[in-house]
Formats: C-alpha cells, sequence, structure tokens
C-alpha cells in the first residue's frame, strides 16, 4: 500500500512538474543544492551515523551530492529538440520529454550521493523519483526529500519508501513505474532487469566491479602509490569502482610493497566522527565476517597479508561494538585465487607482479566485471593505448577514485549499463517525441 502511495503521489507532482519550464526547474534544483551546500555538516554528521564512513569522507559525498543537482539544474533549462525540414514545406520537430515516474533503487555504500545522483538528472527532465535506500542506510535520503520539498518541488515528486527486496520488487513491477535506476550487486541487478523486462521498462545498472590498477615501471612511483591507497580503501573498502586487482611491473615491486604497506599501516582507524580519522566501520557484521573471510581464504589459497585483515577493536569503550578491520594488503597473489576474482566489498588489496604490457593487458580485461581501470605510468603514448585497450567504463590515468559530476559513469559488461553523471544521462531520464508536420493537402493512397 505505501508502495503504491508513493508512486501515485509521485505521478500527481510529476503532471505539474512537467510542465514547467527547464529553467523554472532549475531554479527549484538550485535552491535544494543551497540548503545542501549550507546544511553539508549536518547531513555529513548523519551520513556517518547512517553508514560508518568517516566524516572527512562524508563531507565529500555531500559536496559532489551538491555539485550533481547544480550541474544538472545548469542542464534543466538547455533541454531541446531538433528542427527538420521536410518535402513541400512540411516539417517535424522532435520534443525531449520525460519518462514519467521513475524508481531509483540505492546500495548502503554512498546513501546521499546515490539519491542524488538519481534524482538530478531525473528531475532536471521532468520526471519524478521513488527511491528505497538500501535498508542499512535509510536516513539520509529522507533528508534529501525533505531538502526537495523545502526548496519548492511539487509534494511528492521525490519520495522515499523504505525496506529490502520485497519493496523493491514491488517498486520494479509497479505498471505505472517507467524506469528503474539500480545501484548494487550483480545477482540484484539481474534481477531488477528481469523484473523491469515484464513491463518493458527502462533500466540503469551500476554493479560491482573488479577493476584492475595497472603500474609501470616508469611511474612516478609516490603518486602510484597514493593512487592504489585511493583505490582500495575508500569507505572501508566498500565501493564499487575500486581498483582491488594492482598490477605492478616485476622490477619495482619491492619498493611499491614497501611504501605501500607503510603507509597502510598508519591509516588512522577509529572514531569516524573525528577529523583525524581515514576509516571507520564497515555497514555491517555480515559483511565484516564476509571480508575476514576472504582473507581467510586467501590465506589458505597461498597469499601472504603483508599487513592488516583483522578484526579490530578501538580503545575508546564506546566504539567497543562496532564492525571495524583494520586495512589489508595482500601479496602472492595470483589470477585464479578468489581474492583477485570476486568482489570483495571491504579494505583489502590483492598485489599481483606482471611483466609487459600486452601481458597485463590482457590480464586485467579477463574477468566477468568492467566498471573501472587505473594505469600509472609517464609514458603519454601507453598511458592512452592502455585506457583505450582497457575494457571498462573508466578509465584513470595517473589517478584513481576521482568522480566529477560533469563525466559518465558507469560499466562494461556484468558491471552494468546506461551511465549516471554527465550530459549523457539526460538521454537515459528523457524519450523524443517526434512531431510531423503537413502543410499542404494529403497525398492519401486511398
Ligand atoms: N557495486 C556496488 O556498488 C555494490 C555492491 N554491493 C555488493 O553486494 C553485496 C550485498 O550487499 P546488498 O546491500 O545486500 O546488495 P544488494 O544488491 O542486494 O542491494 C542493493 C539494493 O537493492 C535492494 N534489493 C535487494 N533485493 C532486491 C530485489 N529482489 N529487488 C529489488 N531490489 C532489491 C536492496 O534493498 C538495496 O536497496 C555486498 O557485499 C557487495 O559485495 C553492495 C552494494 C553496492
Amino acid at each position: 500500500e505505501e508502495v503504491d502511495e508513493a508512486i501515485k503521489s509521485a505521478h500527481g507532482a510529476y503532471l505539474k512538474w512537467r510542465k514547467m519550464a527547464g529553467m523554472e526547474r532549475a531554479r527549484v534544483m538550485l535552491e535544494a543544492a543551497r540548503i545542501i551546500r549550507e546544511r553539508r555538516e549536518k547531513i555529513a554528521k548523519l551520513e556517518v551515523i547512517n553508514n560508518g564512513k568517516t566524516i572527512t569522507e562524508a563531507l565529500v559525498d555531500i559536496d559532489i551530492a551538491w555539485q550533481c543537482i547544480e550541474y544538472y539544474a545548469g542542464m534543466a533549462g538547455t533541454l531541446a529538440g531538433q528542427h527538420v525540414q521536410l518535402p513541400g514545406g512540411a516539417f517535424a520537430y522532435t520534443r525531449r520529454e520525460p519518462l514519467g515516474v521513475c524508481v531509483g533503487i540505492g546500495a548502503w555504500n554512498y546513501p546521499f550521493q546515490i539519491a542524488s545522483w538519481k534524482s538530478a538528472p531525473a528531475l532536471a527532465c521532468g520526471n519524478a523519483m521513488v527511491f528505497k535506500p538500501s535498508p542499512m542506510t535509510p536516513v539520509t535520503a529522507v533528508i534529501l526529500a525533505e531538502i526537495y520539498k523545502e526548496a519548492g518541488v511539487p509534494d511528492g515528486l521525490f519520495c522515499v519508501v523504505q525496506g529490502g527486496a520485497e519493496t523493491g520488487t514491488l517498486l520494479c513491477h509497479h505498471p505505472m513505474v517507467a524506469k528503474v535506476s539500480f545501484t548494487g550487486s550483480v545477482p540484484t541487478g539481474k534481477k531488477v532487469m528481469e523484473m523491469s523486462a515484464k513491463g518493458v521498462k527502462q533500466v540503469t545498472l551500476e554493479l560491482g566491479g573488479k577493476s584492475p590498477l595497472l603500474i609501470f615501471k616508469d611511474c612516478e612511483l609516490e603518486n602510484a602509490v597514493k593512487g592504489a591507497l585511493m583505490a582500495n580503501f575508500l569507505t572501508q573498502g566498500q565501493v564499487c569502482c575500486n581498483g582491488t586487482r594492482v598490477f605492478v611491473q616485476r622490477e619495482i615491486m619491492p619498493q611499491f610493497l614497501e611504501e605501500v604497506v607503510k603507509r597502510t599501516k598508519v591509516i588512522p582507524l577509529g572514531d569516524p566522527m573525528l577529523d583525524g580519522t581515514r576509516m571507520g566501520a564497515l555497514i555491517s557484521k555480515p559483511q565484516l565476517e564476509k571480508v575476514l573471510g576472504f582473507v581467510n581464504q586467501a590465506k589458505k589459497e597461498g597469499a601472504r597479508v603483508l599487513c592488516g585483515g583483522e578484526p579490530f577493536v578501538p580503545s575508546d569503550p564506546k566504539l567497543k561494538g562496532g564492525y571495524f578491520m583494520s586495512p589489508c594488503v595482500l601479496d602472492n597473489c595470483r589470477d585464479d585465487m578468489t581474492c583477485v576474482k570476486e568482489e570483495i566489498f571491504g579494505p583489502v588489496m590483492s598485489v599481483l607482479p606482471f611483466d609487459t604490457e600486452e601481458e597485463v593487458i590482457r590480464r586485467a580485461n579477463n574477468t566477468t566485471f568492467g566498471l573501472a581501470s587505473g594505469v600509472f605510468t609517464r609514458d603519454i603514448s601507453r598511458a592512452h593505448r592502455v585506457a583505450a585497450d582497457l575494457e571498462a567504463g573508466t578509465c584513470f590515468i595517473n589517478n584513481y577514485n576521482i568522480s566529477p559530476v560533469e563525466v559518465p559513469f558507469g560499466g562494461y559488461k556484468n558491471s552494468g549499463f546506461g551511465r549516471e553523471n554527465g550530459q549523457v544521462t539526460i538521454e537515459y531520464y528523457s524519450q523524443l517525441k517526434t512531431v510531423v508536420v503537413e502543410m499542404g493537402d494529403v497525398e492519401s493512397l486511398f
């Protein structure tokens, strides 16, 4: 009943919102972005409580969220069609129109940011959205809904419904839903696509990854080490685009390992509310157990733990029950190991040696995933050649895990399809209507 009520209320709001000019929608969205910016500290604190990530990262997430809303507000007024001349003075034009009520289903790793990345382009195009956050992180999507309302969107335009798989299933099956945008695991993504197919609903899938990071011997080593840490340890390693397969050219392996382990060991771990902390708690006990299980399995299969991979109990008594673990670097890894093949979704970096460019590209691409990738080298030709050859939706050259809202984000292969962010996402939240206009008499064949 709640799902049905949310979708109906979103539909009612959609009928008003779609009639507004893009510039009018932009004004409301800019106000929402302004409110988020004004309350960024408060929302970030709630996100820390929601998720367990550090306040430093939560602040970045909130900033990326308002930037995304600002970016699509800027695009709302630019949506336009084409004019096409036809014989005999006839002509046609296209209108870029919204889809209707879109559903967003989010994962728990970036709760506020995912809700913003999905709702901003949806609303800019004139759609409504019913959003379901993960039951692990139910809090901040509701804050976003309140902010949109305060900024002036019609009542119900962005609705939040809570729950897990059952709620998600009801949303995907609902006949009034035009599109489902999903972020989460591959198995659930497949189910969402199957359910959506029954109603011929459009889907965007942002799924998991096991992304490769290629570090060549001609790289600037300190930057490569920093890149590897950024690629593995943000949000306690629970990031879909993480570069968890770190391929290092054999000649520089000793220096790389020494430096990466030295830096991993001193990552400040503990109270996520403190400014100095760089790693907080994992999302849940089962997730912590799953990640520790991967580390144990890796050991059994012959990997060597260079640091971390243990449960961590902070000295502060109020943090005793938290799901902390020390960040882990695994050496002696092979391509056929479980830790190298499967998405771990925790702070575990697997390091693998390689000899040649041709070899490392083949091994990097030998996966069903294709979300992101990275390369560190000072050879400009190599950098672009490797970027072109890697089968992934994103390739970072000499950096990793930065997500500017101006550029598209999304997967190849089992990591999904459709894109979020960038201009192209407008296409995933709108459809073209062709209007054909006759200026003369009808030439009928009958
Ligand atoms: N790549 C990524 O971005 C993410 C990957 N994961 C991976 O997935 C694993 C499990 O985490 P979960 O949160 O359980 O991921 P999940 O993929 O099961 O859940 C994601 C979202 O889908 C919803 N959902 C679950 N079953 C559904 C169904 N049948 N129909 C519609 N919606 C449904 C969930 O309530 C949640 O909002 C993690 O350990 C991690 O490996 C999880 C979150 C994000």
